[in-house]
């Protein structure tokens, strides 16, 4: 049953908790795998050839025809040449932006000495697992009255820890998973979903993509309401990436369309990158400048002055804790400071709409609770996200809104607790996608080469 908690003060996540799991599953936003659609509308023409993958991730201008050629320059490029000024609020940026970055900046430092994200309070506490947090008993404690494990597996967990303590190390007993009581977790909700009648700032309608025989996405349709923060998640080669690089105007569809703000991203493409912000997966960056050339790069392509720029750039390395590495070669930059920079590139032109593929991979848990923050603010202030992770944890502790893609299609679609049903999502992830596999036929592992 759901129970709700006493609603969240505006800008604080809600700790709404379900109390015991529902007894129904809610079903109304969940398509059973079987029901494969016949057809898939076709709302765009389709193209002459199957393109390649995305291979740009800073802005793309807004003068190329098509992104998805877009050559890598050979110098730096001439920010000048694309820009563009792009009206926006009252002071020509989205204040959401303008927020987070200020905010973001003030508690900069601050972030550092925080804990993990898994660990503050915005989020659910997690619950540490039973076996792990428990202190070890005495060496040849017997095991729990209500334990269910067997006798002799007792005794075995007894004769381990006897001679870990003989040896002065702590013996933690690893539970059989056939025995081992199934966890009972709290589920929360980060924040509250948008209402049902805020408006569709992202529409997604039966977007479909084929590379030869494979239809890497099959008619998947989603919206996302203004201020929501929406996560998708799917196994290896659901089709995630493929569908946020359409989404984004990176991947030409097959056929279906997408709006944002009511912007048709295929047919305007110019004013659909003004109001959107992307972190696309397989970062190509122009490497060969520095972090400060990048951002500065990618704040006069979209428009942005002289001024604006050099002082959001220094807002943006703050808040991601990049200042020691703007004069750096991003080539030599490592994989977390290259997401973050990339982040910073695709956040500082303050779109209304941000778009990020995996941007949590490769990032350290103190510059992901970073990132949390400043994403959390973004929304806060009336930004919309849309984001991609494996991360299914992370998705619970930041996401109002959730889809679960399998095999290029939507299987459920909601608020979080819609998607969840009563279960973990992780859970609902896994029974979706077709449960787990055994690692059956593997003998030959356990015969080790040597
Ligand atoms: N350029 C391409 N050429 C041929 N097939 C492709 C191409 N890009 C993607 N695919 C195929 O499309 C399907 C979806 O791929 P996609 O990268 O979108 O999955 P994903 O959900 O993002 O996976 P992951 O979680 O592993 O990143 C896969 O079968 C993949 O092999």
């Amino acid at each position: 049953m759901l129970e709700p908690t006493a609603p969240a003060q505006p800008g604080e996540p809600e700790a709404a908790t379900i109390v015991e799991p529902v007894a129904e599953p809610a079903t109304a936003s969940v398509v059973a795998p079987e029901s494969k659609p016949e057809s898939v509308p076709e709302a765009a023409p389709a193209p002459e050839a199957a393109p390649e993958r995305a291979p740009v991730a800073v802005p793309v201008p807004e003068s190329a025809p098509e992104p998805e050629s877009a050559p890598e320059p050979e110098s730096a490029p001439e920010p000048a040449e694309a820009a563009e000024p792009a009206p926006r609020g009252e002071d020509g940026s989205n204040p959401a932006v303008a927020r987070v970055v200020t905010a973001a900046v003030a508690g900069a430092a601050a972030s550092a000495a925080q804990p993990p994200a898994a660990e503050r309070a915005v989020a659910e506490p997690v619950t540490p697992d039973p076996v792990l947090a428990a202190p070890l008993p005495a060496p040849a404690a017997p095991a729990a009255a209500d334990d269910d494990r067997p006798a002799d597996e007792d005794r075995v967990v007894a004769d381990d820890r006897a001679v870990g303590a003989e040896r002065g190390v702590a013996v933690i007993p690893v539970t059989s998973p056939k025995t081992a009581p199934r966890k009972k977790r709290t589920l929360r909700v980060a924040r509250p979903a948008p209402p049902a009648d805020a408006p569709r700032v992202l529409t997604i309608e039966g977007l479909v993509k084929r590379y030869g025989d494979t239809t890497a996405v099959d008619g998947i349709t989603l919206d996302v309401r203004a201020g929501s923060f929406y996560g998708i998640v799917g196994p290896n080669g659901a089709g995630k990436t493929t569908t946020l690089s359409m989404v984004t105007g990176l991947l030409r569809p097959d056929g279906g369309a997408v709006h944002i703000h009511g912007v048709d991203v295929w047919k305007q493409p110019h004013a659909a990158k003004r109001i959107t912000g992307v972190l696309p997966d397989r970062l190509r960056l122009f490497d060969r400048l520095t972090g400060s050339e990048l951002l500065y790069y990618s704040g006069s392509l979209r428009g942005l002055d002289h001024a604006t720029v050099l002082e959001r750039s220094a807002d943006l390395a703050a808040a991601f804790g990049l200042e020691d590495a703007l004069d750096r070669l991003v080539a030599d930059y490592s994989a977390g400071m290259t997401k973050k920079i990339a982040l910073a590139c695709a956040m500082i032109h303050s779109p209304r709409v941000l778009v990020l593929d995996e941007p949590f991979e490769s990032v350290d848990p103190v510059s992901a609770a970073n990132l949390t923050d400043i994403l959390e603010r973004y929304v806060g202030g009336g930004g919309t996200v849309l984001l991609s992770s494996h991360g299914m944890d992370l998705i619970e502790r930041v996401c109002d809104s959730a889809a679960i893609i399998v095999g290029g299609r939507v299987l459920a679609a909601g608020t979080l607790d819609e998607v969840r049903g009563g279960q973990t999502l992780e859970d609902r992830f896994v029974e979706l996608a077709g449960g787990r596999k055994a690692a059956e036929g593997m003998e030959w592992l356990h015969s080790f080469s040597d």
